[in-house]
């Protein structure tokens, strides 16, 4: 069995369970070889070859295998080609740049190896992603959102200003610090709002358009005790004594009081347009109301989410306003009429009309329980590429009808025309342009039917070795998974040495244990009993070897072409003369009702974020892990440490008042803006906030070898880079101990050991999470947070 193979019948749970403590890379010869291999390697070296110690010689050997040829190679190229400085290039832990996941650490070798001449190119013969070129290498989709630099977006440090930004940042400065010394120094550039009087003078420099405080202030850490109800355009020389400067908020937000809105303050972006002189301060009523976003102080109040939001006030406000009812107050001055254009002006603008919905304070627990409940269940649908995973499940939705028949005539005409007819199913979930001409499904697609038992979610993984992390993320969110399997000729044999074995050991990693397996495409065999057989036996012993009980384990004969045993029992004489049991769907109804944790702090990673909705100008979708939430709580976007509402919710896409974990829910969010949001983050409860973390200690099965590396972390849609730091200990398999030396250089496939893995960014994550760890577009290994 080669090591490939064999780290492919391991399961991270089944692993840690049932180590016996052996080795199974143990070679009592190791000592002799390399002393053979230095013998050898000495014979084959040049005569001025001299300087290169048995050390270095047996360094080569290790890493090559005893590879003699290439050991030589190596030791020419390394220390006699090149001047002596360059000869060693070192990262900063002391592991040479060149193979990092091989190179034993001071060339002491205390692991001990093959005895055979190693070849890589015949080792990793069956292992296809090592050879992706780099053009092939695209792994995840980008979110539709700013990210990071010039916007803010989601990174650690300060973003990132352009030369431009920076110039016109220089001269905003500039001519705001000769404005404040022209003027009496109470006046903001921009207070002064006037729809007609642009000819009174400019006036740049507005602090609200400055290259933004929230650029100079890019901590990302929740100012929870801290965050006041701002008063954002309270800057420093114009505040009271009593308001103190929050120097860590990313808000930048505005004052407008609803009482006296001739005293209110613009918008940012309201000022730039009607900017003008005459402007007196505002007043620090006690009505000031703060929009979020706007570049300022906040005043001292001990709870950030006290008394009524500043969305409800801005409404109130505005409607009065607009509609002149509030009539005890005097008549509108023409300053007044031109706030109250402006008023309009930026509500047209949207920069805030969001209304906040007042939380009905449901017991959201009790409303669960009162409901009467089908079962829920999301499930992966995965395998290698072309195995006709997307086809299959466009089967089952045109079948269930919840893909009519015009749909389905117009994909067919539609892949006719690009020669691709037979993917007119699997356009169903294919929707992308990419996928449909390139015929390979990129992203998750997500998709929803019903059966009288259970309200199911389908995750449609992407099968091509390059979309794994896409896959990953759908296999986060799954209860269990279709494992679908080419059956024609040939193709299951490939598969199995692809992305058959390598997505069903990934889901069991990621904590799966329940999985059908489709043996698809059966028809171009014509519904052999003994190819279906020979596939089943084959297949479940592989899985039994990756941790899944045969009680978890089901195979149905298919063809999600033709529709047989998805939906309908199939009518095919060679089919039903041997098989009578459950169609796809009936299998699927037979999975157990899920186990939420309703009472856990809540927890939603972001799968998706829509934004640009008239009513709902930015939304987010993901599945609730934990908790439960209703319409109008308070959320915490982490890693921004940014507050947000619920304006609205919906449950599989229809209207709710809660929701609760295990439901896929979309969240209509308001209080927040865009660039503080991203894929893969979560919204917490602000009471119990997730933890922002930057390094991590984690128990990790090696699937392939481990050293001090580069890798990415992946948990669900969250993908951070980072690197193993330190391993602490290799850890006994039985018992969780740790065992033989302290620090070892080296972690071997199919070794448990604990590892400190140190992340580029802080990213919201807390224990138990499983993480992947993969490396050059390969697993590596799979664990659980300490
Ligand atoms: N004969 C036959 N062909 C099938 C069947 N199911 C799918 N196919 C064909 O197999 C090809 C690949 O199907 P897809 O559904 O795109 O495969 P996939 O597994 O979703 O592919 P990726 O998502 O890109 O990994 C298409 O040409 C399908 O028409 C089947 O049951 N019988």
């Amino acid at each position: 069995m080669s090591r490939h193979k064999l780290v492919k019948n391991l399961d991270l749970d089944d692993e840690m369970d049932d180590y016996d403590g052996g080795d199974d890379y143990a070679d009592d010869d190791t000592e002799e070889n390399l002393r053979l291999g230095t013998i050898r390697v000495r014979e084959e070296l040049p005569e001025a070859s001299g300087h290169i110690t048995d050390r270095q010689i047996q360094d080569a050997l290790w890493h090559y295998y005893y590879d003699v040829d290439k050991s030589v190679a190596y030791l020419i190229k390394e220390y006699m080609a090149k001047p002596k400085k360059e000869q060693k290039k070192k990262v900063a832990g002391g592991f040479y740049l060149f193979f990092p996941t091989l190179q034993v650490h001071g060339g002491e070798l205390s692991s001990k190896a093959c005895s055979k001449p190693f070849s890589f190119a015949e080792f990793f013969k069956d292992t296809p992603w090592l050879n992706v070129p780099p053009e092939r290498q695209a792994v995840f989709i980008a979110p539709l959102y700013p990210r990071g630099g010039l916007l803010g977006g989601s990174s650690d440090g300060a973003p990132k200003m352009s030369k431009l930004q920076a110039l016109a940042a220089a001269r905003k400065k500039k001519a705001q610090e000769q404005k404040a010394s022209e003027s009496s120094g109470v006046e903001k550039p921009m207070a002064g709002l006037s729809l007609n009087e642009s000819a009174s003078g400019p006036s740049v420099g507005s602090e609200a358009t400055e290259p933004s405080s929230a650029l100079k202030q890019p901590s990302r850490r929740f100012p929870l005790l801290k965050r006041k109800d701002s008063k954002p355009h309270e800057k420093s020389q114009k505040a009271p004594p009593h308001v103190e400067k929050e120097p860590e908020t990313n808000d930048i937000p505005m004052s407008i009081s609803p009482g006296d809105l001739d005293q209110a303050e613009p918008s940012a972006f309201a000022s730039t347009m009607f900017n003008s002189r005459d402007r007196s301060p505002p007043k620090h009523s006690a009505n000031l109301f703060t929009l979020p976003y706007a570049a300022t102080a906040t005043p001292a109040t001990t709870d950030p989410f006290a008394g009524p939001s500043p969305d409800d006030v801005v409404t109130a406000a505005q409607s009065k306003v607009a509609s002149g009812k509030g009539g005890k107050g005097p008549p509108k001055t023409s300053v007044e009429k031109k706030t109250d254009q402006i008023a309009n002006g930026v509500e047209a603008l949207k920069i805030d009309d969001t209304p906040k919905v007042t939380s009905k304070n449901l017991d959201v627990l009790k409303e669960f329980e009162q409901k009467e409940k089908k079962n829920e269940a999301n499930f992966v649908v995965i395998g290698h590429v072309d195995a006709g995973k997307s086809t299959l499940m466009g089967r089952l939705l045109y079948d269930l009808k919840v893909v009519d028949q015009r749909t389905i005539d117009r994909y067919r005409k539609e892949a006719e025309k690009m020669g691709k007819s037979s993917f007119a199913l699997a356009w169903v979930l294919d929707q992308g342009t990419e996928e449909r001409t390139r015929g390979v499904t990129i992203d998750i697609a997500m998709n929803k039917f019903s059966t009288n038992k259970t309200n199911f979610t389908i995750l449609d993984a992407p099968g091509h070795r390059d979309f794994i992390p896409n896959m990953i993320a759908g296999a986060s969110q799954a209860d269990f998974a279709v494992l679908v399997i080419d059956a024609s000729t040939g193709s299951f044999e490939s598969g199995l040495k692809g992305q058959t074995k390598e997505h069903a050991l990934l889901v069991r990693s990621m904590g799966v244990s329940r999985i059908i397996i489709a043996v698809n495409k059966l028809d171009t065999v014509a519904w052999s009993q003994e190819r279906f057989d020979e596939i089943s036996q084959q297949v479940s012993a592989f899985l039994t070897s990756a941790g899944f009980l045969p009680k978890n384990v089901a195979f149905i004969p298919c063809s999600g072409l033709h529709g047989d045993n998805i939906v309908r029992k199939s009518t095919e004489p060679g089919l039903t003369s041997w098989y009578n049991g459950p169609t796809l769907v009936e299998e699927l109804d037979n999975s157990e009702p899920i186990t939420r944790a309703l009472t856990r702090p809540l927890r939603i990673t972001i799968g998706d974020i829509f934004r640009g909705g008239v009513q709902n100008p930015l939304s987010i979708s993901g599945r609730i892990e934990s908790g439960s939430l209703q319409t109008g709580d308070a959320l915490l976007a982490q890693p921004a440490g940014e507050k947000c509402f619920i304006k609205a919710l919906e449950v599989d896409s229809e209207p709710a008042d809660w929701a609760v974990a295990g439901q896929n829910v979309t969240i209509h969010l308001s209080d927040i803006d865009p660039i503080h949001l991203k894929v893969g983050d979560v919204l917490c409860s602000p009471t119990s906030p997730i933890k922002i973390i930057k390094e991590f200690t984690a128990k990790v099965l090696a699937f392939e070898f481990l050293t001090p590396m580069q890798i990415d972390v992946h948990r669900g849609r969250l993908h951070t880079p980072g690197r193993i730091r330190e391993i602490v200990s290799l850890l006994d398999k039985g018992s969780g101990a740790p065992t033989g030396k302290k620090r070892p250089r080296i972690v071997k496939p199919a070794q448990l050991a604990r590892v400190i893995v140190e992340l580029e960014a802080a990213v919201p994550l807390e224990a138990p999470a499983r993480v992947v760890l993969r490396s050059n577009g390969a697993t590596v290994a799979a664990g659980l947070l300490e």
